[in-house]
């Protein structure tokens, strides 16, 4: 097994710019996925940790060194950040695999993704200070109007464990930029990275409370951020049912909540590709990639019959060759699942998916190489009819499900045949019909000829049952702005709507 000798940080709450033990003084085992040890552990926030949070975010709102920064001043802060994330990016890499099971490769390039957004967002907020006040000529000579782009107030972001520091960083970078204060809750099954990014607040002196960081229990730590009269705003990204709850919570106040939730999204491939190969690889990283922890997985392979035998042969092939092992050994291209319980999740749709009459072409099990560990194979599983559980819920592990089809209409049915509506992919080199598909498919982001590149430039986020709201690019800043509109009356001139008592 690989070794590392990167040490676990002892950490406590990061709030208002300090750390701070948990009133109630309790902590959460970190559990590494591939061992199944007890490597260390984290505070656990209780709803007093979450007052004293958003009172110390509220704080810092009003506060001059961070209520009244310009979009240029916050810029600093951020590519302070970005610059301190790069430096430790092989320690913070290691952490994230030790705590996720993400492969040392996969870990490695989400620190550039995290570096490269607090970046991008650096920009966005310098470029905010021109666009604070835009003035809006009405041709009228009696008025003056102009709108203002203001920070949101106090923001929750509560946040999951398939790309820790990656997710909390698509959304502490725009609150960041647009002036908010925020707290950060991310998941309890990985929560290192997220604790160092508050010891890297800390050494770029980030004004104290701009950002705060609970760990804990969803319900005990988050739900009281949901309920809070002083939150603002939720930015969620996670499962539909804690989504749901987030929503019920939220909509109590009337409290505006952006939810990027699960996904069961369809990779359909025409027969007119070029290369089988080039296909079948991102089919494979379509679904295997993050070991199938991916909200935006491309779980569904649906394949026109006339190449189907040759794809799949193709595909079993290239599943064969992918190395599981521990995610710090290299050349790694699939570690365990997160935890016990998301392990034991994946492995009854596996079952499941096998008493209802669908076949395991490959994979099924945990590897025989590997005793210990939350180990699962890449899973492909023929046979699959509609309504299944597997063709219909959401995994997230590495099992793809197979449906053959031959008309394009066939094709598109079954690809939007799906409660979530996160991403569609199609293979083809008919660009007509490529076009044709984008249109027809129902769902935020659309891969042509490929699967999962993300660019932290464009917008992110689902319709139906995956949510609503957008992460990244302007769309990913403007959630945490308030738009005011500004409405000056300039005539000399009485309003002589009512008669005036002195006439
Ligand atoms: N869209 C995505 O990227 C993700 C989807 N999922 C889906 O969710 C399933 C379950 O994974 P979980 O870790 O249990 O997801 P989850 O949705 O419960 O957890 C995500 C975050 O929500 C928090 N949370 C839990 N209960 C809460 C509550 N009542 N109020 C506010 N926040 C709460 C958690 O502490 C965590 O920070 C996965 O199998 C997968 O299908 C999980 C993670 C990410
Ligand atoms: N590709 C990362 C997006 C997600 O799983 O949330
Ligand atoms: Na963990």
């Amino acid at each position: 097994m690989a070794m590392s000798n990167v040490g676990i940080p002892c950490r406590q709450l990061y709030i208002d710019g300090e750390w701070r033990e948990p009133v109630k003084k309790n902590r959460i085992p970190i559990i590494n996925p591939s061992t199944e040890e007890i490597i260390g552990d984290i505070p656990a926030a209780t709803s007093e940790d979450v007052d004293i949070a958003v009172e110390a975010a509220r704080k810092a709102l009003a506060r001059d060194d961070w209520g009244s920064t310009t979009g240029a001043q916050r810029a600093k802060y951020l590519r302070a950040i970005a610059a301190k994330v790069l430096e430790r990016k092989s320690e913070l890499a290691t952490l994230e695999s030790l705590d996720s099971g993400k492969t040392s490769f996969e870990s490695a390039a989400d620190m550039d993704d995290v570096a490269a957004c607090f970046e991008y967002y650096a920009d966005l907020a310098e470029a905010l200070d021109s666009k604070r006040k835009t003035p809006v000529n009405l041709h009228l000579d009696s008025f003056k109007t102009y709108v203002l782009r203001e920070p949101l107030g106090v923001v929750g972001l509560i946040t999951p464990w398939n790309y820790p520091l990656l997710m909390a960083t698509w959304k502490v970078a725009p609150a960041l930029a647009a002036g908010c204060a925020a707290i950060l809750k991310p998941s309890e099954l990985a929560s290192i990275t997220c604790l160092e990014l508050g010891e890297i607040c800390r050494e770029v002196g980030l004004p104290p409370g701009a950002l705060n960081i609970l760990t804990g229990w969803g319900p005990v730590a988050a739900a009281p951020l949901s309920s809070h009269p002083h939150v603002d705003k939720i930015s969620f990204t996670g499962s539909v049912p804690t989504g749901t709850k987030i929503m019920t919570a939220a909509a109590q106040l009337v409290k505006p909540v952006t939810l990027e939730l699960g996904g069961k999204s369809p990779i359909v491939v025409f027969d007119d590709i070029d290369n089988l190969d080039i296909a079948v690889e991102w089919a494979l990283f379509g679904c295997f990639s993050n070991a199938g922890q991916v909200c935006s997985a491309t779980s569904r392979l649906i394949i026109q019959e006339s190449i189907a035998s040759e794809f799949l042969d193709r595909l079993l092939l290239w599943t064969k060759n992918i190395k599981i092992s521990d995610p710090l050994e290299e050349d790694c291209k699939l570690g365990p699942i997160v935890s016990s319980g998301q392990y034991e999740k994946v492995l009854k749709f596996i079952s499941n998916a096998k008493n209802e009459g669908a076949t395991i072409l490959y994979g099924g099990e945990r590897p025989e190489h590997l005793k210990k560990g939350y180990y699962v194979q890449p899973t492909i599983i023929t046979d699959v009819n509609t309504s299944m559980e597997i063709w219909k819920e959401e995994v997230f592990g590495p099992v793809l499900c197979v449906k053959t089809f031959k008309t394009e209409e066939e094709a598109i049915e079954l690809a939007n045949d799906t409660k979530y509506g996160l991403a569609s992919a199609i293979m083809s080199k008919d660009v007509e019909r490529c076009e044709r598909f984008t249109k027809a498919f129902h769902s935020g982001i659309i891969w042509i000829n490929c699967s999962q590149p993300t660019f932290h430039q464009l917008p992110w986020g689902g319709k139906k049952r995956s949510g609503f709201g957008r992460d990244l690019g302007e769309w990913g800043l403007e959630k945490y702005l308030n738009i005011k509109q500004v409405t000056e009356y300039t005539s000399a001139d009485a309003w002589a709507f009512y008669k005036s008592p002195s006439n």
